[in-house]
C-alpha cells in the first residue's frame, strides 16, 4: 500500500511549537507525538492531566511501554492505519483506571522509509479526576514560607550573602519577616554556631541603647552596681540584628560606627579598647536615605550597614501567599488549641486575598488564631473578620449575597480548595524555574508544584533552557 508522503514530519522536532499550541488550545485533550521507532517525542499538559503519566515518565521512551492504550495491545493503531478519526475507545490512565475518550490521530509515512511517527489527541468523553498536583504549595526555607516564585529566588539567592559575611540592611513593612530572614542569613553563615543577637532600636533610650550595647564598667553612671558585658561581646564572632535601626540616637550612631569600621569599642566608664568581630544585619521600615536626607542618620554609618540592601515584599504583592498561609497558620493554631478546624469557603478566600493587610504576615497570624478559637469547626464568613475587613475598599457590602456561605454548607462545612489559579502567572520565566529547582533541590513535582505548572510543562521547559 502506497501512503502519503509528508514534506517535514513534526515528530522529527524535539519541541514542536506549533503542537504545544494546538494543546495549549484544547487544555482538556491529551495531545502527544511519536517518532518513526514510536519513541514519545511531545507530550501535552492534557496528557499528563487525562491518562496521570508526566512528561518525564514517557518522553524518549517507546509509546507501547510508556502508556497503554487498549488499540495498542491489538497492534499499533497509528502505524497500521494513516489516520484514525473520531474512535471512542478506553484507555488506561496511569492509576489503573480506564477513562472513555474519543481518539483521532494522524500517521506519517515515507516513500522507502515507511512509518515516520504521528500525531494523536485523546479527547475525554467523561471528566478524569483532577490532579492532585496542581495547585502551588509553601516552600519552607528556614522558616519563611512562601510559594512566591520571585520571593524565592530572593531567599535562595541569599545563601550566597550570608556566606560573604558582609553587612545587610533589611527594609520591609512590619510583619514581612525582617527578623525571620536575619536569622536565616545567621543560620546559613559560617556564624551559625555562635550568637544571633537581637535588639530594637527603637525602643530604648540612648543611656539605656548605650549600656546595653556597649556595656558598661561598674559606677559608670547612678545605678551601675556591676560590670555588665553589652550586646556586642554577646556577639562575637555571630551576628547582631540592629532592629529598627533608622531609629538610633544620633550619639550612638557615631560609636556604633567605630565598631563597624575597626570592630573596636568602650563600654560605658572603661579606660581601655576591646576587639569584636560582629555581623551586623540590620532592619528598617522606613527608608535610610530618606533618614539620611532628614539629617536623621548618619550618611557613613548608612553606607556601612547596608552593604547588601534587601526589600521584603508586603504580603498584599504576594497574593499567591494569602491563602496558603492562611490555611497553614488556620491549621496550625487548631492544633495548637486542639480544636476542629474553620473552613473557608472561596468566598472568603477572596476577601482576605483583597484585603492589604497592613500588618502582613504577624497580621494574618493573629486574625487565623483568633478565627481558629472563635469559629471552631464552622464555615467562615466575613462577619466572622475583624471590622476592618469589611471596611477596606475592595471588601463587598456586608450584605452582598456573594460572600455570604450557602445555607447547606453553613450546616456541613467542607473543604476549601484555595482559589489561587487565577493569581498564577501563565508562564513562569527561566530565573523563576531555576529558582523554583534550587528550592526543591531539583525535585520536578515539588518544583512544578510550587510554581503553579504541571511537570509536563517544567519538564518540557527545563530541556528547551538546558536545565536537565
Ligand atoms: N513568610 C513567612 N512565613 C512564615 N512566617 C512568617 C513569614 N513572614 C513573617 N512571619 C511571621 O510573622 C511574624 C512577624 O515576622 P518578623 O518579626 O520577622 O517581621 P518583621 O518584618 O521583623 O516585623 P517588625 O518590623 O514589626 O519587627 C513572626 O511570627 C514570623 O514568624
Amino acid at each position: 500500500m502506497t501512503r502519503k508522503v509528508t514534506s517535514r514530519s513534526v515528530v522529527e522536532t524535539q519541541s514542536p511549537d506549533y503542537l504545544e499550541t494546538f494543546a495549549r488550545l484544547d487544555p482538556e485533550s491529551a495531545y502527544f507525538a511519536v517518532n518513526g521507532n514510536q519513541i514519545i517525542t511531545f507530550w501535552s499538559d492534557g496528557a499528563e492531566t487525562l491518562l496521570g503519566y508526566g512528561a518525564e515518565e514517557v518522553l524518549g521512551k517507546h509509546c507501547s511501554q510508556a502508556i497503554r492504550c487498549v488499540t495498542c495491545s491489538k497492534g499499533c493503531g497509528l502505524k497500521e492505519y494513516t489516520n484514525v478519526s473520531k474512535l471512542n475507545l478506553s484507555h488506561y490512565r496511569k492509576d489503573g483506571s480506564e477513562i472513555l475518550v474519543q481518539k483521532s490521530a494522524s500517521a506519517f509515512f515515507g516513500n522507502e522509509q515507511g512509518f515516520q511517527g504521528g500525531i494523536e489527541v485523546l479527547k475525554p468523553l467523561e471528566r478524569p479526576e483532577p490532579p492532585l498536583e496542581r495547585s502551588r504549595s509553601l516552600v519552607d526555607f528556614h522558616g519563611i514560607l512562601t510559594a512566591d516564585a520571585q520571593f524565592l529566588n530572593m531567599l535562595t539567592g541569599l545563601r550566597h550573602v550570608a556566606h560573604t559575611g558582609v553587612n545587610v540592611l533589611i527594609r520591609g513593612e512590619s510583619g514581612t519577616g525582617k527578623e525571620l530572614v536575619a536569622k536565616a542569613l545567621h543560620a546559613m553563615s559560617p556564624r551559625a554556631r555562635r550568637a544571633f543577637v537581637p535588639i530594637n532600636c527603637g525602643t530604648l533610650s540612648r543611656e539605656f541603647l548605650q549600656s546595653e550595647l556597649f556595656g558598661h564598667r561598674r559606677g559608670a553612671f547612678t545605678g551601675a552596681i556591676s560590670d555588665k558585658k553589652g550586646l556586642l561581646a554577646e556577639a562575637d564572632h555571630g551576628t547582631l540584628f540592629l532592629d529598627e535601626v533608622a531609629e538610633l540616637p544620633f550619639e550612638v550612631q557615631a560609636m556604633l560606627l567605630r565598631v563597624v569600621q575597626d570592630q573596636r569599642y568602650r563600654s560605658l566608664g572603661d579606660s581601655r579598647d576591646r576587639s569584636t568581630d560582629v555581623r551586623f544585619i540590620s532592619a528598617t521600615h522606613v527608608s535610610l536615605r530618606q533618614a539620611v536626607k532628614e539629617k536623621r542618620f548618619r550618611e557613613d554609618l548608612m553606607f556601612r550597614l547596608r552593604v547588601v540592601p534587601l526589600f521584603l515584599p508586603p504580603l498584599r504583592d504576594r497574593k499567591i501567599d494569602i491563602p496558603l498561609l492562611w490555611q497553614h497558620f488556620l491549621l496550625k493554631s487548631c492544633q495548637r488549641h486542639g480544636l476542629p478546624q474553620p473552613s473557608s469557603p472561596p468566598d472568603l478566600i477572596r476577601l482576605l486575598t483583597t484585603y492589604p493587610w497592613p500588618g502582613n504576615v504577624r497580621e494574618l497570624i493573629n486574625v487565623a488564631e483568633m478565627i481558629a478559637i472563635t469559629c471552631p469547626g464552622k464555615v467562615v464568613t466575613p462577619q466572622h473578620l475583624p471590622p476592618e475587613f469589611r471596611e477596606s475598599p475592595a471588601a463587598p457590602a456586608a450584605t452582598d449575597q456573594a460572600f455570604l456561605p450557602e445555607p447547606s454548607s453553613v450546616a456541613r462545612p467542607e473543604p476549601c480548595p484555595p482559589p489561587i489559579e487565577s493569581w498564577m502567572p501563565r508562564s513562569p520565566d527561566r530565573p523563576a524555574i531555576e529558582a523554583a529547582l534550587r528550592a526543591c533541590e531539583g525535585n520536578t513535582s515539588q518544583a512544578a508544584k510550587m510554581l503553579g505548572i504541571s511537570r509536563a510543562t517544567l519538564w518540557r521547559k527545563r530541556k528547551k533552557w538546558g536545565l536537565v
